[in-house]
């Protein structure tokens, strides 16, 4: 059963196309990540299923359309509400607003601010505010939550902590979830379905597990260390690859220990086989290169 359902959206900014007929259905009770590079249309996607801007299109939402803002938690940037607000001042508005009987101290203890109850929200750091602005999204009770770069600004212990909760509610409470991010380990740990955009349009559209499969079928990469690396370059050739000191074969599952023991004997040491991640096809698919984190670098 859908949660969402788009139908040719399309969105026209002046002569400027930011969404050109895309559809896909988003099912009750799963996590879909939307990617793109900037300017591929993400947020003016979920402007759409939010309706803050005019489309072209359809969007059939699986419950009443009317209860829109009580069944859909998006997750707002603090600016809009930091100016001289207290943690605790926010969040009783909220549940105001939304008609929430939310246990706000609950919330708070379990994104660690329960400490900062009375403090302002701008003497908040950017990743405590982040987590505010997450713990907000939750007041209403929602059966779908939309995530603006879940995890942009977080240090890498309150990632963890947040794609944890993240997973919980989904799990535990079958909360529906739309996620837009720029970091493919974040889509690979969370997301069962991804839609990939490109210039307003969907390039690609798919479970994570079957993407990664289809860019490498049954290929699988050795990676390893050497003091002689030409040898490795007259061996493998056009095969090798290297990334920053490691060195890179990519192989077909049934070499395996011919690859192996050819690297073991040329020297190799430090020797790993891997599958391919899903940052490895999103790569492959897009030719994206990578900055520290996995964070996408856009080119
Ligand atoms: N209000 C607007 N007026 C005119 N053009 C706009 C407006 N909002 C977005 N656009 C254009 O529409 C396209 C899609 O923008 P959008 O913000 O949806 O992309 P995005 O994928 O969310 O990018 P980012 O990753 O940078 O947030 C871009 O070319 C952008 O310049």
């Amino acid at each position: 059963m859908s949660m969402i359902k788009l139908d040719r959206l399309t969105k026209t900014y002046g002569s400027k196309k930011a969404l050109r007929n895309v559809s896909f259905n988003v099912e009750r009770g799963s996590i879909v990540a939307v990617l793109g590079h900037n300017g591929a249309g993400k947020t003016t996607l979920i402007n759409s299923i939010m309706n803050i801007v005019k489309y072209e299109g359809h969007i059939e939402y699986g419950f009443d359309r009317k209860l829109l803002y009580r069944k859909v938690g998006y997750q707002m940037q603090s600016s809009s509400y930091e100016s001289e607000a207290k943690v605790y001042e926010v969040c009783k508005l909220y549940r105001k607003i939304l008609k929430s009987s939310a246990d706000l101290d609950q919330l708070l203890q379990d994104f660690g601010l329960a400490e900062f109850k009375g403090a302002y929200v701008k003497s908040l750091s950017g990743g405590q505010r982040q987590k505010l602005s997450i713990l907000l999204t939750l007041i209403g009770e929602p059966e779908l939550i939309i995530f603006d770069e879940l995890s942009t600004g977080l240090d890498s212990m309150a990632r963890r902590q947040i794609w944890d909760y993240v997973k919980r509610l989904n799990e535990e409470k079958g909360v529906t979830i739309i996620l837009t991010s720029h970091f493919l380990d974040e889509v690979e740990y969370l997301a069962d379905e991804v839609v990939i955009l490109d210039k307003g349009e969907i390039s690609r559209i798919g479970k994570v597990s079957a993407i990664i499969r289809e860019e490498f079928e049954s290929t699988k990469k050795i990676e390893f260390r050497t003091d002689d690396k030409e040898a490795f370059g007259s061996c493998f050739g056009s095969k090798l690859s290297n990334h920053g000191g490691v060195l890179c074969v990519s192989y077909q599952e049934d070499s395996e220990e011919e690859i192996y023991r050819k690297v073991k004997g040329l020297g190799g040491y430090d020797i790993a086989i891997k599958n391919y991640t899903f940052e490895d096809a999103f790569l492959k698919m897009l030719g994206y290169t990578l900055v520290k984190n996995g964070e996408i670098s856009h080119g």
